[in-house]
């Protein structure tokens, strides 16, 4: 059977009196890749947004449902919020390195929970630029400022930077939509190659993306799910006509 990493029923998001999300029911099994599909203003930023509870982040945001992750109510009164999004971290659609060198933006979480052991550091810097597949780029420059990269290379040292938290899922919002056709692929290659040791989420806007790299797909529409299933089944032979229609390019 597969294990879930991540499990949620019936979340519903308000922001004031307006429902965004009317209740979604959705696994996410562990170490695939999920995508979450849907027209502009669907819900599937709203829904990322509270798998590691970012919308608490925002004002005026109602949450209901469950979200559990390995099994815990992550709305529990005893959650530590600041550990949970180390563990489900989040990479979002612009890269956002801070105003430091890269060495610093990937170790900066790491800092603010007491590291300070120098080797320590060292290697959890280059472990997490290897793995965001960037390290051979930067590995010459690391006291270079981050901001002076690529849009493609800074998002994969924020990526980095997720994954120096030893994160145990990582939520990605569209993250290659502002990023050329080569620097995505080199991005998708790399979530590839992380799933097997980690769960992923990834909100895309980009069908051809979605069924490249996903296990499996959502489709959302007007803040509900509609299905969702193996990828090539959602593909190949969605159940529901709105689903088609979107794939067909009809709405969206
Ligand atoms: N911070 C917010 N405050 C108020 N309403 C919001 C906020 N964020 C999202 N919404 C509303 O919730 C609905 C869903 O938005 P959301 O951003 O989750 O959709 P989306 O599918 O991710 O859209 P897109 O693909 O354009 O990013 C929209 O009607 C949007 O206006």
């Amino acid at each position: 059977m597969t294990e879930n990493s991540l499990t949620t029923k019936d979340v519903k998001v308000s922001y004031g009196q307006h429902e965004s999300l009317h209740g979604v029911t959705l696994d996410f099994p562990k170490n695939q890749i999920t995508a979450l599909m849907g027209p502009s203003g669907c819900g599937k930023s709203t829904f990322l947004r509270c798998l590691n509870r970012s919308n608490d982040l925002l004002p005026d945001v109602t949450v209901s449902g469950e979200i559990e992750f390995e099994q815990q109510d992550i709305y529990g009164p005893k959650v530590n919020v600041v550990a949970l999004r180390t563990q489900i971290g989040m990479v979002y659609q612009q890269p956002t390195p801070f105003p430091f060198s890269i060495y610093e933006n990937v170790i900066f979480s790491q800092r603010m929970i007491g590291l300070h052991d120098r080797q320590k550091a060292d290697e959890i810097v280059e472990r997490s630029l290897r793995q965001a597949a960037i390290w051979d780029e930067v590995k010459d420059r690391l006291q270079r400022s981050a901001q002076s990269l690529s849009g493609g290379q800074q998002q994969r040292v924020c990526l980095a930077s997720v994954l120096a938290g030893a994160p145990e899922v990582i939520l990605l919002d569209e993250p290659t939509s502002a990023l050329d056709p080569i620097a995505s692929a080199k991005i998708e290659g790399t979530l590839l190659s992380l799933k097997d040791s980690y769960t992923i989420v990834i909100v895309t806007h980009n069908l051809q993306q979605a069924s490249r790299i996903s296990d499996q797909t959502a489709f959302l529409l007007n803040g509900d799910l509609v299905e969702a299933d193996a990828t090539k089944t959602i593909f190949m032979t969605p159940r529901e006509q709105a689903t088609s229609d979107y794939l067909n390019g009809k709405f969206g």
